[in-house]
């Protein structure tokens, strides 16, 4: 195993919309990304996402559907391998999120499903996983833990910027002028959107934000949905995929309810700009929801800024968060902490992972 940052390393991500398997590679030495290699989506079909949805909320053993997750990132890896025309030996290490199913920090308790030891079998290759317990039991949230690698990213950015990732949920980064990292979640992403697509109209998304484009927005529901004590809290703080309820919205008719879900995720980001330490100049936006130019304009009107999605700096945003956690396997294997006190309220920068060898 080479340390020298000239060695492929493997990110996967599972991510909360329970969309399917982001597999990215890149080149990185755990300070700096020096390449962005690669990257695949291993879509989930019906029957993969079911699979998963029955585990959701849970702590209790689920072995089965953490052996059928494993095997699903094991071809996502070797689909990964073959269009990269790379070889198992030709990858140092593989970062391995898993499939959170649980997560609750105040009661110390996060829950990534994904066997390592398993995956590194597989794919003969090094595995890291486990990312977010040490966080925890060390007091912190265990999420968000892209900052270090947004941090990196943006090394030569102007700042102060801000990173926006709408997945199931969103998160935030921001980076001051004066190397300040501070992060958290924001509140709802796409999940709540995704949900009521599901629910009213048979479609797992709201693409290009059409439907919600398409309705009317509820003022006083919107009102309702922020007013919830999670966006008084300063940040770091995070979130589990179902801790906000859509039952507001449910008087709704189906299009008015998607431009009111659509709207919360919005007005939730802008909620944690009073505090932030300065105005960002800019906001760029990672994961799925850069591509709903809906929820892209309700953006910049609520934060008043540049919205851009990441693109624009020449990052790719179906492949970051993938390969943030190949940055942050590397990290874990040079022993360098994944966490800060600003990114995840742990008392001192703190070092995660586990590393399960191939042999
Ligand atoms: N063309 C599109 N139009 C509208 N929404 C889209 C489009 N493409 C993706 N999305 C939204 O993005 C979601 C997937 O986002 P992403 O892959 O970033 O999520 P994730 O990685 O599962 O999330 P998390 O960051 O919470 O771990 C989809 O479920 C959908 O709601
Ligand atoms: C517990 C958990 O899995 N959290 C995820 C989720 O998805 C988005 C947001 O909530 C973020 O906190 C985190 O993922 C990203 C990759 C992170 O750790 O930065």
């Amino acid at each position: 195993m080479t340390l020298g940052g000239d060695d492929w390393l493997l990110g996967l991500m599972s991510g909360t919309s329970m969309d399917g398997i982001d597999a990215a590679l890149i080149k990185s030495d755990g300070s700096r990304v020096l390449e962005q290699g690669p990257r695949i989506t291993l879509p989930y079909d019906a029957s993969q996402r079911a699979l998963l949805e029955s585990v959701m909320g849970n702590t209790a053993d689920c072995q089965e559907v953490e052996t059928a997750l494993t095997h699903w990132h094991h071809q996502a890896v070797s689909s990964l391998l073959e269009q990269a025309g790379l070889k198992a030996s030709d990858v140092s290490l593989i970062g391995f999120h898993g499939q959170t199913t649980f997560h609750d920090p105040k009661k110390a308790v996060t829950r990534q499903i994904g066997d390592g030891a398993l995956l590194a079998k597989l794919c003969g290759i090094a595995v890291v996983n486990d990312f977010r317990s040490a966080d925890v039991a060390a007091g912190g949230e265990g999420a968000p833990l892209a900052p270090l690698y947004h941090r990196a990213l943006a090394k030569d950015l102007e700042k102060p910027l801000m990173v926006l990732n709408i997945g199931g949920v969103s998160n935030i980064t921001f980076l001051g002028q004066d190397e300040t990292v501070l992060a958290c979640d924001t509140g709802p992403g796409n999940g709540l959107l995704d949900d009521w697509m599901m629910k009213h109209f048979d479609m797992p998304m709201d693409e290009g934000g059409k439907v919600a484009a398409s309705g009317t927005l509820d003022p006083l529901v919107l009102a309702g949905l922020l007013d919830h004590g999670y966006f008084s809290e300063a940040p770091p703080k995070s979130l589990d995929r179902y801790d906000f309820s859509p039952e507001l919205v449910q008087a709704l008719n189906p299009m008015d309810g998607a431009t009111t879900l659509t709207a919360f995720t919005a007005a939730a980001v802008a909620k944690v700009l009073p505090f932030l330490p300065e105005r960002p100049n800019r906001c760029l936006v990672t994961g799925g929801g850069r591509r709903n130019p809906f929820m892209m304009d309700l953006l910049t009107r609520e934060l008043d800024m540049p919205v851009e999605p990441v693109e624009v700096v020449g990052w790719d945003g179906d492949a970051l968060e993938a390969q943030a956690f190949a940055f942050l396997a590397r990290r874990s294997q040079l022993g360098l902490p994944l966490s800060l006190p600003t990114t995840t309220r742990v008392a001192a920068p703190c070092k995660g992972g586990v590393l399960h060898l191939a042999s």
